[in-house]
């Protein structure tokens, strides 16, 4: 078994004295930004004049500055931004604050694995990518939970790399949940590859596969919503907790025999396939150079599919269905 990283190894007082940067006040960075600070750690936010989030970070009780000011002012600077923006500001308001024994943090190691930023080689450069949505990052928290992460040191220029990671890990609430350590290549691969294959492009075509097929059959939206869409949190729910047997104890013997039968000719082995191409043009960058491109030419596939989405049967029917669910809350 892979080694695993719990409070105990993580010491927090590294990071105390530290000014960390958070650059962004998106997803990561509103809910890293929040759980460094209930952990006592000082936090300066980055972000664009003008930006909409400033306004909220500073209702959230941080101090608000340019992205050029904080990576002025800070020791650990951690990069919450876009990853197709990341490196023009790096280039343009951190690289030339970037002084010698300073931090650089990255969730995801998008921007270093496919060499789009080249950090000077007098600072630590490390990951501390969660395993999980921003909102989750802080609502776990506040839970008292936490969600695991993976760190990786790129570069340890003060000899302090990993336990610093550990540090941010811990502060972040991490390490309550398990913290693994990797590399960026082996971090980027496997989260650009479980987001597009399983967690956000699969999930999401077999939930509209699976609805589609029983509307177009006559059935009704409705039903064909709680029974594709809504229900599948509530199983997820359950392989979370304890895992596929878990999840198999507690459904039928029915649902487990289709389960086991049905599912194998749904994911076959033309998926399979499928999947192991998808993963051969995220290891050849094939993915992220389109990704750049795609930003490069201002998302004109991105805007169009992104609309098509929106406008989806199963989002009209979803967001009335939900309207009534009074324990949903509403969305930034
Ligand atoms: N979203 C997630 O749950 C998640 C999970 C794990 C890792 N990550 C990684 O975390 C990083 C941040 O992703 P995110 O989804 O939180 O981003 P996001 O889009 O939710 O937020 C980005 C933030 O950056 C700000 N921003 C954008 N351009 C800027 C600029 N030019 N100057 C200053 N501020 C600017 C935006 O206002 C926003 O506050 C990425 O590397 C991503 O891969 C995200
Ligand atoms: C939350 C995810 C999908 O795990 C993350 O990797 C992201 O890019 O948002
Ligand atoms: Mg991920
Ligand atoms: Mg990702």
């Amino acid at each position: 078994m892979a080694k695993m990283y719990y409070e105990v190894d993580a010491n927090l007082e590294l990071l105390k004295g530290k000014v960390i940067a958070v650059m962004g006040y998106g997803s990561q960075g509103h809910a890293q930004a929040q759980n460094l600070k209930d952990s006592g750690l000082k936090v300066l936010i980055g972000l664009r004049p003008g930006s909409a989030r400033w306004k909220r970070a500073e209702e959230a009780g941080f101090e608000v500055m340019t992205v050029s000011e904080a990576a002025a002012r800070a020791d650990v600077i951690q990069i919450l931004l876009p990853d197709e923006t990341q490196s023009k500001v790096y280039e343009n308001e951190i690289r030339q604050h970037l002084t010698s024994g300073k931090a650089l943090v990255f969730s995801h190691g998008f921007n270093i694995h496919f060499g789009q930023i080249v950090p000077p080689s007098d600072v630590d450069v490390f990951m501390v990518a969660p395993k999980s949505p921003g909102h989750l990052v802080r609502r776990t928290y506040t839970e008292g939970a936490g969600v695991p992460s993976l760190i990786a040191v790129h570069q340890d220029a003060t000899g302090k790399a990993k336990e610093l990671a550990l540090a941010y890990a811990k502060g972040i609430g991490s390490t309550k949940a398990g913290v693994l350590e990797t590399t960026f290549g082996e971090e980027t691969e496997t989260d650009l590859f479980g987001e597009q294959a399983v967690l956000c492009g699969g999930t999401s075509e077999l939930v509209k596969a699976g609805f589609e097929t029983l509307v177009a059959a006559g059935y009704q939206p409705e039903i064909a919503y709680f029974e594709c869409m809504h229900e599948l949190k509530l199983i997820v729910d359950l392989m979370y907790e304890g895992g596929l047997s878990w999840m198999r104890y507690s459904v039928s013997d029915t649902a487990q025999y289709g389960d086991m039968t049905v599912g194998k000719r749904i994911v076959n082995d033309e998926t399979r396939k499928e999947m192991k191409k998808v993963l051969t043009e995220i290891q050849d960058g094939t993915f992220a150079k389109n990704w750049l491109l795609e930003n490069q030419a201002n998302r004109p596939a991105f805007n169009a599919m992104a609309r098509r989405e929106e406008n989806h049967l199963i989002e009209k029917v979803g967001e009335q269905l939900r309207g009534m669910m009074s324990w949903l809350k509403k969305h930034e």
